[in-house]
């Protein structure tokens, strides 16, 4: 294990892998992440909670599957993801969007960037049997006989995930990340609270994963973020 920052430490054997986009934040942090508490405050969780959970306008997530290397299948693969879309009520948008700029300067300042353009929001709705398996923000895994072997950048200017936690009345549904460990060894887990964000960065380092919702419903609203290094 290399240890990352004070609390985190990432696999040896992921970090000898071809990763064109590969990326740390400063390892004198506690984390390699950023946790901002109540980004959204009680009460508006609990008015766009009412408004999704009336809201039947959903899509079903398609995910980009490689079939062969340099080949994208844009297929729905409900293999790899198994989650709805919901489309932002417009009113929480502009909260969103006012809560974000807020936001913004402390998150430059933590990955040492300036953000320039971000994906429109999304919210995913996990219920029961819904999952997103390991996958990386800006790359594709490359596999050869069913062997991880490097990653293939699909948005090398993609430098930050955002993931806010707009429901904790679930079980399962842990957001894992798949090469990150904590002092105890243990792969590093992260149960958001309603109304938390978690920040991090989208290469393959932080590559993640939505474990299977055992009960309840599990929404966030992700979003994907552009940026040049500071
Ligand atoms: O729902 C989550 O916690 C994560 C979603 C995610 O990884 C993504 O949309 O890229
Ligand atoms: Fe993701």
């Amino acid at each position: 294990m290399v240890q990352i920052s004070n609390y985190i430490y990432c696999k040896d054997d992921i970090l000898q892998l071809d990763m064109p986009t590969k990326l740390f934040p400063n390892p004198y942090y506690d984390y390699p992440y950023m946790i901002i508490d109540d980004f959204f405050s009680e009460n508006n969780i609990k008015e766009l909670n009412r408004l999704l959970r009336i809201d039947d306008d959903i899509e079903e997530a398609k995910v980009r599957k490689l079939t062969r290397i340099n080949s994208i299948d844009k297929k729905l693969d409900k293999s790899i993801r198994k989650t709805k879309i919901h489309k932002i009520p417009s009113k929480f948008d502009e909260l969103y969007q006012k809560q974000f700029i807020f936001f913004q300067k402390r998150i430059e300042d933590f990955f040492k960037m300036a953000l320039t353009t971000s994906t429109s929001v999304q919210i995913l709705e996990y219920t029961k049997g819904s999952f997103y398996k390991a996958h990386s923000d800006d790359s594709n895994m490359l596999l050869k006989d069913d062997k991880l072997v490097g990653f293939k950048p699909v948005a090398e200017q993609r430098k930050i995930t955002t993931v806010l936690f707009l429901s904790d009345d679930y079980e399962g549904g842990e957001l894992i990340f798949n090469y990150l460990y904590n002092e105890d060894k243990e792969v590093v887990k992260i149960r958001g609270k309603k109304g938390q964000m978690v920040v991090f960065l989208s290469n393959p380092i932080f590559t993640h994963e939505v474990k299977e919702v055992k009960t309840g419903n599990r929404f966030t609203l992700v979003q994907w973020h552009d940026a040049v290094l500071n």
